[in-house]
């Protein structure tokens, strides 16, 4: 297929079924996706993103998808811009303190669909497997009335993060887990549609930019609690963690 996201430098575009696996314990995620990252609203491209510099792709003949797409995405992307000085406060720091870490939004969408899941029960065949995002946080989207979503609590319990007419849900990820040397813990959680009808949702993950380095901060590193993480650049990091979730299914295409 031509938008194959295996196509794409930079993991834009379709993702059959299976074709990722977040939980590489697992046999496959069992849902379908289509990917996209920043597009400047005057179309203009981006050439200094690093491990992640590309352009997005478009189904051609679909009139209005992109349109709309973007509509959401830019939507989302002023959320996330508003929310990174709330981090930054509950982190005791100046609230502009990323502001110069996110000039240039670095910030992947996700259109997702979910068939439901009949017949018996296969623990390693989920919607999505467990896991943790990539990015500072997630601003999730998903359709109401369906379950499928869940979090790991702090007592290792699944807990449904039910539907809530009207509102998107938010996880921290990984890179805010770097910044913080795990004072900020990313969310695991995972997504199993036993609906009975099919699930869509659509997450948008928000890292800061992608030449950035991933460092702690100096507040939430010590003598007796040093730095657990190598520094690596954001691109070079969410790089990394794509090519690890598509690298099963790659040579099929
Ligand atoms: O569909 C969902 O509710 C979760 C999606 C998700 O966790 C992801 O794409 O990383
Ligand atoms: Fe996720």
């Amino acid at each position: 297929m031509e938008l194959d996201i295996h196509k794409s430098s930079n993991f834009k575009g379709y993702t059959a079924l299976l074709g990722e696996n977040t939980n590489p314990e697992n046999r496959g995620d069992l849902h379908e996706g289509f990917d996209i990252g920043w597009e400047d609203p005057t179309g203009a491209s981006r050439a200094d993103d690093g491990a992640m510099t590309g352009q997005n792709v478009w189904p051609r003949n679909m009139s209005g998808f992109k349109a709309a797409v973007l509509e959401y995405y830019h939507s989302a992307i002023q959320l996330g811009q508003s929310l990174f000085p709330l981090f930054a406060l509950a982190l005791d720091l100046p609230e502009t303190f990323f502001d110069d870490k996110t000039t240039k939004p670095a910030a992947i969408m996700r259109l997702l669909y979910y068939p439901s899941q009949t017949g018996p029960i296969d623990n390693r065949l989920q919607g999505i497997g467990a896991h943790t995002d990539y990015e500072c946080f997630t601003i999730l989207w998903q359709q109401d009335d369906i379950q499928a979503l869940q979090v790991l609590n702090a007592n290792g319990k699944w807990v449904n993060a039910v539907p809530i007419p009207g509102t998107l849900v938010v996880n921290l990820g990984d890179q805010f887990a770097r910044w913080t040397n795990d004072v900020f813990k990313s969310t695991v959680h995972r997504a199993i549609n036993r609906s009975g009808v099919e699930r869509y949702s659509i997450p948008l993950f928000f890292g800061t930019d992608y030449d950035v380095k991933l460092e702690a901060l100096p507040s939430c590193v010590s003598d007796d609690y040093p730095a657990q993480y190598e520094v690596v650049t954001a691109g070079e990091y969410v790089k990394s963690r794509l090519e690890a979730t598509y690298a099963h299914s790659k040579t099929e295409h």
